[in-house]
């Protein structure tokens, strides 16, 4: 006679009826998980509240949901935030496995991201960033202090919304009231109020672009010209109406507004850190660029120790420390262990990039521990994954990258940098704000001298 087999869910701590493992838990979820990690292993069981959470917190455990078994871990779960601004998961972040969300998917990689497109908006990115400089040089000689952060995050912003909108707008507020929803989970009625504000912003924005269509030598195309092409052509082989437009581009606008800045942050604080690594860039910088002119889109490729200096700040500072959780679409065997239907998988990228099994001395900032290695960030290699991997990995990594790599040579290659009141570089503050968007706690502040001869 057969006898049913007991469950065996991966090992982890011990929880409580109703609340389970949430009193573990602190403000930096991302941190808490990797101590509680190292007494319960890399591929770990616990419960927030009723949903079981799946933690993995290796390369190796990582490789087995996000590639030998993806299919089983592709999906999202299903929360009222993506109910209300998702226009009822209808955008491609929080859009279940499925038909739809595929096609979505792949019209945004197709159509939305790719080189051909990202291409298109280098003039603007160029524009964005020289008045970027312009700012700083002005700064530079006055002798003053700049809010990096901030300053990072409203150029950020301005190219999200110049690509997907044609022009800016004044959003990071409203963006701020979106991620919030994220905490407020079942705080229904603020979040339809928010829903309805950008709904009704979306709706305006998209009759202006009807409009402008009808006149003639409209110039470059942005995000919302594609998306109504393709609407109005009928191609799309699947239900495609302004909802759908909606929430695309309110996806595209979240993913792009703070994850590229932040990245650039924190790595800039790291340069800020480390001086000698700074001299490096900048010398490399010198021999590529010369001093008498600005980074060039077309430079990045030759920038050699750049992309150590960006692969070692994404290793410490991964910008979504738990990437944006998967759900299981089925009953799993994942290493001997059973992964239930409907449990929710952090991938800690940010315990990853400290395994110290994976990288000797993880807690040293080294750019140089990339000379004559072959890891790469783009998802191939489990022990470094910014972008996660997969059917789920982001599709805006090759816009995210250039403008990363593009905005922190500039930063480095235009001027030097103090910290203000003669602060120590090993004094700046490290300290870490959890969100989807995990930033720096407090702005990072520093003053810049020009050094080109322009
Ligand atoms: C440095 C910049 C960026 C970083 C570090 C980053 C990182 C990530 C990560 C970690 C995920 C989740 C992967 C997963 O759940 O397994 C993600 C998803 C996503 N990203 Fe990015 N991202 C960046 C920039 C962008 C940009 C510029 C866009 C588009 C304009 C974009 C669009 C998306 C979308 C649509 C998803 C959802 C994919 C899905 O669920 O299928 N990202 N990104």
């Amino acid at each position: 006679k057969f006898m049913k087999k007991k469950k065996e869910l991966p090992p982890g701590p011990k929880g409580f009826p109703i609340i389970g493992n949430l009193f573990m838990i602190g403000k930096n979820l991302h941190q808490d998980l990797y101590q509680i990690a190292k007494q319960h292993g890399p591929i770990m069981s616990m419960r927030f509240g009723l949903v079981p959470i799946i933690v993995a917190s290796s390369p190796h455990a990582a490789e087995q949901f996000l590639k030998k078994h993806d299919l089983v871990f592709a999906s999202r779960s299903y929360n009222t935030a993506a109910q209300y601004i998702g226009y009822d998961q209808r955008n491609i972040t929080f859009g279940k496995y499925g038909s739809y969300w595929r096609n979505m998917r792949k019209l945004c990689t197709l159509e939305l991201l790719s080189s051909l497109k990202i291409n298109s908006f280098q003039s603007m990115r160029k524009q964005e960033i020289e008045n970027f400089v312009t700012f700083l040089n002005r700064a530079a000689s006055n002798g003053v202090e700049v809010d990096i952060s901030a300053k990072l995050a409203s150029l950020s912003a301005n190219m999200a919304c110049l690509m997907v909108f044609g022009k800016k707008l004044w959003m990071k507020n409203l963006m701020k009231g979106v991620l919030k929803m994220f905490d407020l989970q079942g705080f229904v009625p603020r979040m339809k109020k928010l829903a309805k504000i950008f709904d009704d912003l979306l709706e305006k924005i998209i009759d202006e672009h009807v409009q402008d269509s009808k006149r003639e030598n409209k110039q470059a195309k942005d995000i919302v010209d594609t998306m109504m092409a393709i609407m109005q052509s009928g191609e799309a082989e699947f239900e495609f109406d302004r909802r759908h437009v909606k929430a695309i581009l309110l996806d595209l606008l979240i993913a792009s507004m703070d994850t590229a800045s932040t990245a650039v942050d924190w790595t800039f604080t790291e340069l800020l850190r480390h001086p000698k690594v700074m001299k490096k860039l900048q010398n490399e910088l010198e021999q590529v660029v010369g001093t008498n002119r600005m980074v060039e889109e077309s430079d990045l490729e030759k920038l050699e120790y750049l992309d150590m200096v960006i692969k070692e700040g994404f290793r410490l500072h991964p910008v979504a420390p738990l990437l944006i959780p998967h759900e299981s679409i089925e009953d799993c065997i994942v290493d001997g262990f059973d992964i239930p239907k409907g449990s929710r998988i952090l991938v800690n990228t940010w315990a990853i990039g400290r395994d110290p099994e994976a990288w000797p001395e993880p807690e040293k900032f080294r750019p140089e521990r990339f000379v004559g290695s072959n890891i790469d960030l783009r998802g191939r290699d489990f022990q470094l994954l910014p972008f996660g991997s997969g059917r789920r990995s982001c599709p805006g990594l090759q816009l995210g990258l250039t403008i990363v790599r593009l905005v922190l040579a500039q930063l480095v290659h235009c001027f030097d940098w103090e910290l203000p009141n003669g602060m120590a570089p090993e004094d700046l503050d490290m300290t870490e704000k959890f969100g989807l968007v995990t930033a720096r706690f407090q702005h990072l502040v520093a003053i810049p001298t020009y050094r080109l001869h322009l």
